[in-house]
């Protein structure tokens, strides 16, 4: 079987290899990093689609390119939930989430330098890929605690049964290979 998955997003194509991440299922991994065409074409597509917003939310890591390349076309600041305390961090808040890639409990923080400004505001959240959604439900529970209005959730990629979920904004779909 060939262990590509050839991805159409935005007028441009990639081959996206394909990784186990259990004895039944393979992903097709998705990765920004080190593709500006692909950050630029990603970010732009989804500004197209989304409500007006004052400020994108996004988690550590993958995905900050894209925020911030959304942020650089949209003059909006962008905010990075993190995966660690950092010492300059204010009263960090957190939540917890288990992640598809890394198979763990994964912690998230957003401490009060950052979540403060969200207060009232609009809040855009920015990911890569929505998969099994548990690290949406984490950053939303987040900025709950910050009294941020979330506007709209966008992904270039909604992954397997996050395909017919009502409540996010993506550009493609993105197969689930089961062995
Ligand atoms: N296909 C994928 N590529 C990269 N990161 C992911 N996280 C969940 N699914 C993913």
């Amino acid at each position: 079987m060939k262990d590509t998955y050839t991805l159409k997003i935005g007028g441009i194509e990639r081959e996206l290899q394909k990784f186990p991440v259990s004895d039944k299922m393979d992903i097709a991994a998705f990765i920004l990093f080190g593709d500006v065409e692909l950050t630029e074409v990603c970010a732009r597509e989804l500004l197209k689609k989304v409500p007006d917003f004052d400020y994108i939310v996004t988690p550590e890591a993958k995905s900050i390119p894209l925020a911030y390349e959304m942020s650089r076309m949209s003059g909006k600041k962008y905010i990075v939930v993190r995966k660690g305390v950092k010492v300059y961090m204010d009263r960090p808040e957190k939540v917890v989430d288990v992640s598809l890639t890394t198979q763990k409990e994964q912690a998230l923080y957003l401490g009060h330098e950052d979540g403060d400004l969200l207060d009232g505001k609009r809040v855009l959240i920015v990911d890569d890929v929505v998969s099994t959604g548990g690290s949406l439900k984490a950053v939303k529970e987040l900025l709950a605690k910050f009294n941020a209005n979330v506007v709209a959730s966008c992904f270039p990629l909604a992954e397997g049964d996050a395909a017919d979920r009502d409540d996010i904004i993506y550009l493609e779909k993105l197969p689930l290979f089961f062995k």
